[in-house]
């Protein structure tokens, strides 16, 4: 098998659920990280940027491992690694940093063994590792993604988003690790609950596909996830609430949270009433919080070019703070 030299990929962000697609809906937002993977003597793991803040530096960092699971796959021993990373995401905030930290590191390991799986091999993968298909399949194919796993198979069909569709998002100052959100929800839903969340993730699917923004304030309700996850985000339930009566086409929890988002129309003259609105929220709960306006990432994760001079891309960051 032959080995590439250094490979950068590039890597989005994503918002899973969008309301009531638990575990199945998901989509890729312009915000990113960047990792670089080259075959070394000994694994050196360099991270940079405000975000990678806690984030392993041994052989316990989640894109060491991944990359291992590729070679393995393709027969190969362990392979030690030079690896550096520089990411835009904030982590445990529900914007999917650990489904980019997977698919970016199986993506370049791949790329790095000069690229034996499939992009769905990949997604197979993926899913295996983080359980959910919306995230992993948002920074694998970028768009929208539809998404369903049985523990042993996952498919997904890709939606393009709306060409008006912009995204804000308001990112509460702590963590909130995705294991904590889950344990709160209950084992079983009432039938009624069940029936809610699929027509209403249905109608999402549909409407998204046709372009029909008027329906999302509608369509993105849930039942599964959000009422339970309330006690862990304050200004939650006003938010969800009250959001589309402040120019939100559709809101709901990113993820597991804490973050929350809404659908913009692009268009609209009530962007900046909307953003205070999502501010002064928080600001109420007593949470320190930033907002961001986003948009769909079109694109998945994209192997890089390396830059014919430095021959790298990370070293742009290296300036920001290290981690
Ligand atoms: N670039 C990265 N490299 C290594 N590990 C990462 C990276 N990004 C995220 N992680 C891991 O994923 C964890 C966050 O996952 P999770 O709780 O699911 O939140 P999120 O909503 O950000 O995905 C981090 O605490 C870290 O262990
Ligand atoms: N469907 C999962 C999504 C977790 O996404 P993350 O971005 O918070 O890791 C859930 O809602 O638990």
């Amino acid at each position: 098998m032959i080995m590439s030299s250094k490979i950068c990929v590039k890597v989005p962000a994503s918002t899973a659920n969008l309301g009531p697609g638990f575990d199945c809906l998901g989509m890729a937002l312009n915000l990113y990280a960047w990792l670089e993977m080259e075959l070394a003597d000994r694994t050196e793991i360099k991270l940079y940027g405000e975000h990678m803040a806690g984030v392993p530096t041994d052989k316990s960092n989640l894109v060491y491992t991944v990359a291992q699971q590729v070679f393995t796959k393709a027969g190969l021993s362990e392979q030690e690694l030079k690896i550096s990373m520089y990411s835009e995401i904030p982590l445990t905030r529900g914007l999917g940093s650990s489904a980019s930290a997977i698919v970016g590191g199986l993506a370049a390991a791949n790329a790095l063994i000069e690229q034996p799986f499939s992009q769905d091999e990949l997604f197979q993968i993926a899913t295996a590792i983080e359980k959910h298909p919306d995230n992993v399949g948002a920074s694998l194919f970028g768009g929208i993604v539809a998404a369903m796993w049985d523990g042993k198979r996952a498919y997904h069909v890709r939606i393009e988003p709306h060409e008006h569709l912009e995204v804000l998002v308001v990112i509460p100052e702590y963590e909130l690790s995705t294991k904590h959100a889950r344990s709160v929800l209950p084992e079983e839903v009432p039938m009624g609950d069940a029936i809610y969340n699929l027509s209403h993730s249905s109608v999402l699917v549909a409407a998204l596909s046709a372009g029909r923004l008027d329906l999302l304030a509608e369509a993105m309700q849930d039942r599964l996830h959000q009422p339970y996850r309330a006690a862990l985000v304050p200004g939650m339930s006003h938010i969800l609430e009250l959001a589309p009566k402040h120019g939100a086409l559709g809101v709901a929890l990113s993820g597991a949270g804490p973050t929350m988002l809404a659908f913009v129309d692009a268009r609209s003259e009530e962007k900046g009433k909307l953003e205070t609105f999502f501010k002064e929220t928080l600001q109420e709960a007593g949470i320190e919080a930033t907002t961001m306006w986003l948009a769909p990432a079109p694109k998945g994760v994209e192997l890089l070019t390396l830059d014919s001079e430095t021959g790298t891309f990370i070293d742009r960051f290296k300036g920001e703070t290290r981690a």
